[in-house]
């Protein structure tokens, strides 16, 4: 049975749509929320050759003029250069304002493609289609879109809420599994920050076949989650913050591990790492890294890094968004289900790392 998850945001309401036959009903799926019109549909070249075509056919039966896009698959998609050749192939094509892109892939293309659509003439209309674990679990859900430089992850980026999300467990048949591992480091975070019974659920999975069965409901309780802290807090100036647990140090060892290591991964090392540290200064109890560490290692996600300590890596910190004047805003857990921020300057992580 279909799950609807309705974002209700004050100038933007969404449903996201989480069911097994989706893929069959792309076309009518988008007919309900769009109007006849261009629709570039923005794919990656391991999603593209899957799935593409048939979400062509289904938009072209619908009545829609669709352009299939392709780009290298990768975090290097997210990039100032492939936004410029997206954007000439929509302007070539004569895309108006009137028009849309729908993103057909994981977190890079919902992250890209969303950039592209709240900027391509001020903003055209954008949905999402998840098609890796890490979408269907957080980044199609919320509205933060971003390219990185070299320098540094997501440094260009808008809030840009779709017209719609779709979030078929199909689409995870053909996912490597590392790359839907990676997912799981963003299901573990999320189940920590939500409650004692979503972290039970997480503690209960035990290798990357349970992992596979059980992702159409962890993508259910991770969506509901995220939409609740995004309902309150769309532009993360509050709660909304807390969604970036073990994200400022797996940030900047994703970024210096130069494509070594996905989000997932480093948002895994991140958190435990972080975890580590306030337990030892009793913000978090005893035992919590523990507890956190289990669930990764279950399906064999990293939890250490060398690059944590490099100067490189105190250098980076900088960058995150949550550093205002100096004071980085960090994420930790008092309790599980209880997250709060705590201040340390830009000066004092080296002791306290
Ligand atoms: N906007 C947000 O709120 C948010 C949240 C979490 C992560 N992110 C971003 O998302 C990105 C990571 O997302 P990701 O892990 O999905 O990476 P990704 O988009 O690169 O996908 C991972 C790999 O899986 C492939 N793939 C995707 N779906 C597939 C399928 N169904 N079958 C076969 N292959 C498939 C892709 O081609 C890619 O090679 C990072 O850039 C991260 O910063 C954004
Ligand atoms: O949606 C959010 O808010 C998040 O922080 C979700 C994160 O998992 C995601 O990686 C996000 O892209 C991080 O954003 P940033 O603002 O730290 O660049
Ligand atoms: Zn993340």
């Amino acid at each position: 049975m279909m799950t609807v998850v309705h974002v209700d945001l004050a100038t933007k309401q969404y449903d996201v749509k989480i069911d097994n036959t989706l893929h069959l009903k792309i076309g009518e799926m988008i007919q309900e929320v769009w109007t006849s019109r261009k629709v570039a549909v923005l794919t990656d070249e391991n999603v593209g050759p899957l799935y593409l075509a048939d979400v062509v056919k289904q938009l072209s039966a619908a009545g829609f003029d669709v352009l299939p896009v392709q780009v290298p698959a990768g975090e290097g998609s997210k990039s100032l250069a492939t936004v410029g050749d997206v954007v000439s192939q929509l302007a070539m094509y004569g895309f108006t304002r009137g028009d849309g892109l729908v993103a057909l892939g994981g977190g890079v293309i919902g992250d890209l493609g969303g950039f592209i659509a709240s900027t391509y003439m001020r903003g055209i209309a954008f949905i999402q289609i998840a098609t890796s674990l890490t979408a269907q679990v957080d980044s199609s859900v919320g509205g933060k879109t971003a390219v990185n430089l070299e320098m540094t992850k997501n440094i260009i980026g808008t809030f840009y809420q779709p017209d719609l999300v779709l979030v078929d467990s199909t689409y995870l048949k053909t996912l490597t599994d590392r790359d839907l591992v990676e997912g799981y480091g963003e299901v573990v975070k999320t189940s920590a920050l939500d409650s004692e019974a979503f972290f039970q659920l997480t503690g209960s999975i035990t290798s990357i076949e349970d992992l596979r069965q059980h992702a159409p409901e962890l993508s259910e309780k991770a969506i509901a989650y995220k939409a609740k802290v995004v309902m309150a807090d769309e532009k993360e100036s509050g709660q909304r913050q807390f969604l970036n647990f073990g994200h400022t140090l797996g940030h900047a060892i994703e970024l210096l591990a130069h494509g070594q290591l996905r989000h997932g991964e480093a948002v895994a090392i991140g958190m435990i790492a972080i975890t580590s540290r306030f337990e030892r200064d009793g913000v978090s109890p005893k035992g919590m890294t523990d507890q956190i560490k289990q669930r990764l290692d279950a399906v064999g996600l990293p939890t250490s890094s060398e690059i944590i300590g490099t100067s490189a890596f105190f250098d980076q910190l900088k960058h995150d968004k949550k550093n205002h004047n100096g004071m980085l805003n960090l994420v930790g857990l008092t309790s599980i289900g209880q997250p709060k921020i705590i201040k340390k300057s830009l000066s004092e992580m080296p002791d306290f790392i």
